[in-house]
């Protein structure tokens, strides 16, 4: 099937052939490997990680951990499931290393995985119909198809803050913490940003630092967790009563691939009381049942939002001791920073609790913004000087679309991604995107993404990917590309389906609003998993 090795093409020597070229070692890529590999296309995966497990080797920063419950965060092979238990409901960082230790064990993937090894560059050669991947290494790889698997968080983003290179102490960002850690005990420490992985951070280190400063950009509403152990004995029972194979299947079926759903009540179809009630149970129920479990109209309905935003801030509110922290961390209806749930809510055990410590303050940027980084940490507007051992950066990233595009990748009309998206991502069905042929990416723009569960859409939309490469090569295509029409069409889709919704009047990464000159557009699929309706969607073209 491959051609021959070493083809020439604009004066580099492609030293390896391929069928498959898949970029990213985490739960999607290793996927594709897997199922293509079995279907004997020869494939590689590369990554610039050290070791498997995507986005779980580079968030290695304190208290870093999953917020979709078990089993739903893995895979659902039943080879894999079935000799493997969590120890938590919600495992933390160093567990999902070594579970995906146990799956390369279990389907021996190293062996075609090369880490450490970025992809820099692809460029299509329309006359062989095949990509040239230009790798970290050096090396140009031939390829038929060209697979990114690069998740949704593979740019961070620091924000570019005066005088950063002054400071002399330790800074990372939270994806590039140091993977042996950093001994934080009885130091004076800063968390910049209270998003999911500041959120997780503070509310690890709190506990152990001589001082935490908090600085504050948005409040987080954030839910509880209501973490605990797993029994394995329990979980053995109910993989052999056939529950794991239901959750599965079920997981496919529901907006955000959970093994739950939206209510089919609209918030009106309820009294305040049994709203009141409805709220407790979620809450109790713990994890994003508050957000993605809750009335089916939350999302569209401000003034059903609003009941949603006020029981959370009662709740939220009652766990704060100082009266300006709470107004800082868990603010009134009135004074509320966006409606709820259209900037990701993040899973909490202790977070709120750990600014009643002594030890910890909060600053909110709104009020008091950074002036300047300085030598031995950072100035404050209003004046204040503090002085840190550690600078912690949950700055997020440029999410979605930043880690494609900084790969400077050239299709047919020589046009690069980046280019082509500079104004606005277009894409078809969230997996391909017109005149750069052969080329898949999934688990990225206009995919129900971010609001999906992270194993069962790159299953989902690794199992098209999957079908339409076998496709052409039973068929004998040469190239499967997205018609612009086409392309033209799900993007009209994605753009006016969230533009019913709430989320565009809320600045967000979901809406590529925290990237300073970024397309403030929809980047992820509101329609959920139920409506990508993948099965016979293969409205592509072939030649
Ligand atoms: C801190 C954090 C917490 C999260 N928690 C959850 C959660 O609780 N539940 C959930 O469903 N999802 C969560 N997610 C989303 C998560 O990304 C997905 O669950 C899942 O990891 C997606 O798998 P993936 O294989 O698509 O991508 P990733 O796991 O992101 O893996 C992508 C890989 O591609 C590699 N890569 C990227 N660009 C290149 C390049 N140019 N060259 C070589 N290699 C490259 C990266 O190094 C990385 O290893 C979280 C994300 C983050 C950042």
């Amino acid at each position: 099937m491959s051609p021959a090795a070493k083809v020439k093409d604009n004066g580099i020597a492609a030293t390896r052939s391929l069928d498959v070229l898949i970029v990213g070692a985490g739960f999607g890529g290793l996927y594709q490997l897997h199922y293509l590999r079995k279907m004997g296309y020869k494939c590689k995966v590369v990554d610039n990680a050290g070791e498997l497990g995507g986005i779980w080797y580079w968030n290695c920063y304190p208290g870093a951990r999953v917020d979709s419950d078990i089993p739903l965060y893995e895979y659902s092979i039943e080879d894999l499931y079935k000799d493997w238990t969590w120890s938590e409901r919600f495992p933390s960082w160093p567990e999902l290393r070594r579970y995906f230790t146990y799956v390369d064990k279990k389907l021996d993937l190293s062996k075609d995985v090369e880490l450490n090894t970025g992809v820099k560059a692809a460029d299509f050669d329309i006359k062989r119909s095949r990509w040239n991947i230009h790798l970290s290494s050096g090396e140009v790889v031939d390829a038929k198809y060209f697979v990114l698997c690069t998740g949704f968080a593979a740019k961070i983003h620091i924000p570019d803050f005066k005088g950063m290179d002054n400071y002399k102490g330790i800074m990372h960002h939270t994806a590039k913490y140091p993977q042996d850690g950093i001994d934080l005990k009885g130091k004076k420490v800063c968390v910049i940003g209270t998003g999911a992985s500041g959120v997780q951070t503070i509310q690890e280190v709190g506990p152990e630092v001589g001082h935490l400063t908090v600085l504050q950009r948005t409040p987080n509403l954030c839910l509880p967790m209501n973490q605990h152990k797993i029994d394995p004995a329990v979980e053995q029972r109910l993989k052999k009563e056939g529950d794991y194979e239901r959750i599965f299947k079920y997981r496919r079926e529901t907006f955000s691939g959970f093994d739950f759903d939206f209510s089919e009540k609209n918030g009106d179809d309820d009294t305040a009381e049994q709203k009141r009630e409805f709220y407790k149970k979620l809450w109790a129920g713990g994890g994003f049942r508050f957000w993605l479990n809750t009335y089916k109209d939350l999302l569209f309905d401000k003034k059903v939002n609003d009941t949603a935003y006020e029981f959370w801030a009662e709740k939220t509110r009652a766990r704060i001791n100082d009266p300006k922290k709470k107004d800082i961390l868990a603010p009134v209806l009135d004074k509320q920073p966006h409606t709820f749930g259209t900037k990701r809510p993040s899973l909490e055990q202790r977070y709120y609790e750990v600014y009643n410590q002594n030890n910890v303050n909060i600053i909110a940027l709104k009020e008091n913004p950074i002036d300047t980084f300085t030598e031995k940490g950072i100035k404050m507007k209003e004046g204040q000087e503090l002085e840190f051992d550690v600078i912690i950066l949950a700055t997020g990233f440029d999410s979605v679309t930043g880690g494609l595009v900084q790969i400077d990748i050239k299709g047919t009309d020589v046009v690069t991604l980046a280019d082509k998206w500079s104004k606005g991502t277009w894409t078809y069905l969230g997996m391909a995107t017109a005149n750069f042929p052969n080329m898949f990416f999934l688990y990225g723009p206009h995919g129900p993404t971010a609001f999906a569960n992270g194993p069962t859409l790159v299953e989902l939309q690794g199992d098209w990917i999957i079908d339409a490469i076998d496709y052409c090569e039973k068929n004998g295509k040469k190239t499967i590309d997205a018609t612009t029409q086409s392309e033209a069409g799900w993007t009209k889709h994605v753009a006016e389906l969230t533009d019913i919704t709430l989320f565009p009047g809320t600045d967000s990464w979901y809406m590529g609003a925290n990237i300073p000159g970024k397309p403030r557009e929809a980047l992820n699929y509101a329609g959920g998993i139920p409506r990508l309706g993948l099965d016979g969607r293969m409205k592509v073209m072939f030649r």
